[in-house]
């Protein structure tokens, strides 16, 4: 039986006026790396507070860890590391000092603090910058050593709240190799993002919307079973069919990507390119593509909704 981390039921967080999290249901597997794919506002951080023991539920049960929460929060603290979305280290402490202070905090001192700290400026490639204060750092090395100190204690299971927003495409190729190399080693990593690439690359995602679900599966199963067809539109006045095209209650979307406009139409419309190709006049040439997880973003949030019955 897959051994199961975190396990919530009717998760629910509300604030004075706004209900963050509503009856949220979530299981995750040792290992694998789950992500929370959400506009802003959507409720993954409420979401990640809830799971770490820093926030209290309304309502719901949750497990994280064999700890339940928010009873046994105190406990589960030692074993989980959290990346939040703001660089929270101190910015006129050094590198070296940074780890060295968060080690203190998890009880890791002496000799073994000296040759964990070595080992992770080695594997996060921060041993030339070991003396330089945080605030002069790059992007990536900021997001590095906020990784670097995220994972001191070794923990089981990793938070990581939108943890590439502040830096370039490479340095995120990079962070993720990283991730994948924790997961390899057995870590559970949650990451919350509004970035699509970033979801595909998870094992697992949700999309939450409005502090709902509104969709879970492995992006590859999300995109064969997205309830649409999808079209890449070519020719003359694209601004046109577009506007013309959004009349029609069968299409869900539409989106102009550089010479091309794409289109989702509901798969419960009878033969939907030929029922495409109909509402068209003028040269315009139609293609079926394969879908993309933000076909299935578009398709599972917003007012427009597809029945998938
Ligand atoms: N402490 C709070 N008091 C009142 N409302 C809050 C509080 N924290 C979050 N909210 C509200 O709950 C909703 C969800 O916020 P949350 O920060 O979880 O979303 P998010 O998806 O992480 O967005 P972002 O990426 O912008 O952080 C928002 O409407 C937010 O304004």
């Amino acid at each position: 039986m897959a051994d199961v981390v975190i396990q919530a039921s009717g998760l629910t967080r509300k604030f004075t006026d706004v209900t963050a999290v509503n009856a949220l249901d979530l299981r995750v597997e040792r290992g694998q790396i789950y992500g929370f794919l959400g506009p802003n506002g959507c409720g993954k951080s409420t979401t990640i507070r809830l799971l770490t023991g820093l926030l209290t539920p309304t309502e719901g049960e949750v497990e994280v860890l064999g700890y339940v929460l928010p009873k046994q929060a105190e406990a589960l603290r030692q074993k989980v590391g959290y990346m939040t979305q703001q660089f929270s280290l101190y910015q006129d402490l050094s590198v070296v000092e940074n780890l060295r202070f968060v080690a203190r905090i998890y009880g890791i001192t002496g000799a073994e603090q000296q040759q964990r700290i070595e080992q992770l400026l080695q594997q996060y490639h921060l041993e030339n910058k070991a003396e330089r204060r945080a605030s002069a750092l790059s992007g990536g090395q900021r997001q590095r050593l906020a990784l670097a100190a995220a994972v001191v204690h070794n923990p089981q299971l990793l938070f990581l709240d939108e943890p590439t927003a502040a830096v370039d495409p490479e340095n995120r190729r990079d962070f993720w190799e990283r991730l994948f190399d924790l997961s390899d080693a057995g870590t559970t990593i949650l990451v919350s993002t509004h970035y699509m690439d970033e979801a595909e690359r998870c094992h697992r995602i949700d999309i939450l919307e409005q502090g709902h679900k509104r969709a879970e599966g492995a992006p590859e199963q999300l995109m064969q079973e997205l309830p649409c067809e999808v079209f890449e539109l070519r020719g003359d006045g694209l601004r046109n069919v577009r506007k013309q095209l959004m009349q029609e209650q069968a299409v869900l979307s539409t989106a102009q990507i550089g010479q091309s406009l794409r289109v989702l139409v509901n798969k419960q419309q009878q033969q939907p390119q030929q029922w495409l190709e109909q509402q068209l006049s003028g040269e315009i040439d139609v293609q079926a593509v394969r879908p993309s997880l933000e076909d299935v973003f578009v398709a599972n949030t917003g007012t427009r909704h597809v029945s998938r019955d």
